[in-house]
């Protein structure tokens, strides 16, 4: 499916600039969108779906909802994260919608991070292009140039924490048994430069430092407490919350409200876009090491074996 998606994409010039369009693949110098693909300007509402994601579009309010359906657990696999990306994408294009919120259709579970088995006994090459979409995911939603807010109506670990600290704002629900954090160093592996980045810019450095060290994860009040989400509702009002939160950013002026965000992202967007093909590289090697293999393998087991 990702590579029949991919395959789709279509690069489209622009005097000196090439853009890529209709896919997520942030060869573009500039943050602004530009696509050949016509662009609906209606107050007509519409809704889609693919196997991971569920978009429904309000055209008279400018909101769409981004509903993560991949059960068990809205694990970021590559198919997830390359329908989501499209999903994101064709979102930015279309006029009517100003801002998005993203959420779980699934109960209890907001994501649960990027998917294990997508980084354990494949092969190089299957890495690179998973690290790839990862990285493609965190500039499209880190750089969004629309409104995104983050209905966390459920756990969100590492990637998953990755994905809401790169929204705007963040409403978590108010359920003690949940959990959002980037816990990576507790499977043994390493959050990247951009992630930690992403973190210290949403907590600051000290908070961070500690975060990343033991891979803590935070209760919903805790997180609240250190700035990782804005708000805590119950439940049942998470959606509501962010929709009512939408509508008042939705009162700023597009063009000020978005170059004031790229202001504050861009330069953190293109590191990342200045040094993409080394960072897949580092990942890559980090991740076929035995001693890593090794311990995705033991963390794999032992969620299981929790189960049991
Ligand atoms: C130098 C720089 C280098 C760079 C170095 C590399 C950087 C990598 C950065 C990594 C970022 C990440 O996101 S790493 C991923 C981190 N994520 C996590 O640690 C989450 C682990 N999962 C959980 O804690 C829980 O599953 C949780 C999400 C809370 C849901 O709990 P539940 O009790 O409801 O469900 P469970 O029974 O546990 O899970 C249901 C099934 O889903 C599976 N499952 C759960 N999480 C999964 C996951 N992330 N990927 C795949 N599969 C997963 C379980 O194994 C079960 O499979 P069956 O038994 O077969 O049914």
């Amino acid at each position: 499916m990702a590579a029949v998606l991919r395959r789709g994409f279509r690069l489209v010039s622009f005097g000196s600039s090439q853009l890529l369009c209709g896919g997520c693949k942030h060869g573009r110098t500039s943050s602004l969108s530009i696509c050949s693909t016509s662009s609906r300007n209606s107050s007509s509402s519409s809704s889609s779906s693919s196997s991971h994601v569920k978009v429904d579009l309000d055209g008279s309010t400018g909101i769409a909802v981004v509903k993560f359906q991949s059960s068990p657990v809205n694990s970021m696999s590559l198919d997830f994260l390359t329908e989501l990306c499209i999903s994101l994408e064709k979102l930015e294009l279309d006029r009517s919608c100003r801002g998005v919120i993203l959420t779980s259709a699934l109960p209890k579970i907001f994501s649960a991070g990027l998917d294990i088995t997508e980084m354990y006994g494949k092969n190089p090459e299957h890495y690179a292009e998973f690290w790839k979409s990862v990285q493609e995911i965190w500039l499209k939603v880190y750089g969004y140039s629309k409104i995104a807010i983050a209905a966390i109506n459920g756990s969100s670990p590492a990637g998953g924490c990755l994905v809401s600290m790169a929204c705007d704002y963040r409403i978590m629900a108010d359920d003690p048994r949940y959990r959002i954090g980037l816990n990576e160093a507790q499977l043994g592996i390493v959050a990247p430069f951009w992630f930690k980045d992403t973190m210290v810019n949403t907590v600051g450095f000290r908070t961070t430092e500690l975060s990343l060290q033991f891979g803590l994860m935070y209760s919903p009040s805790d997180a609240l407490k250190i700035g990782l989400v804005d708000q805590v509702v119950p439940e049942e009002n998470v959606l509501s919350t962010a929709t009512e939160t939408i509508t008042k950013w939705l009162a700023i002026p597009d063009h000020a409200r978005e170059i004031s965000k790229s202001m504050m992202r861009k330069p953190m967007v293109d590191r990342l876009l200045a040094s993409r093909e080394s960072d897949i590289k580092n990942f890559v090697n980090f991740i076929t090491k035995d001693s890593i293999q090794k311990s995705l393998g033991f963390y794999m087991n032992s969620l299981k074996q929790r189960k049991a």
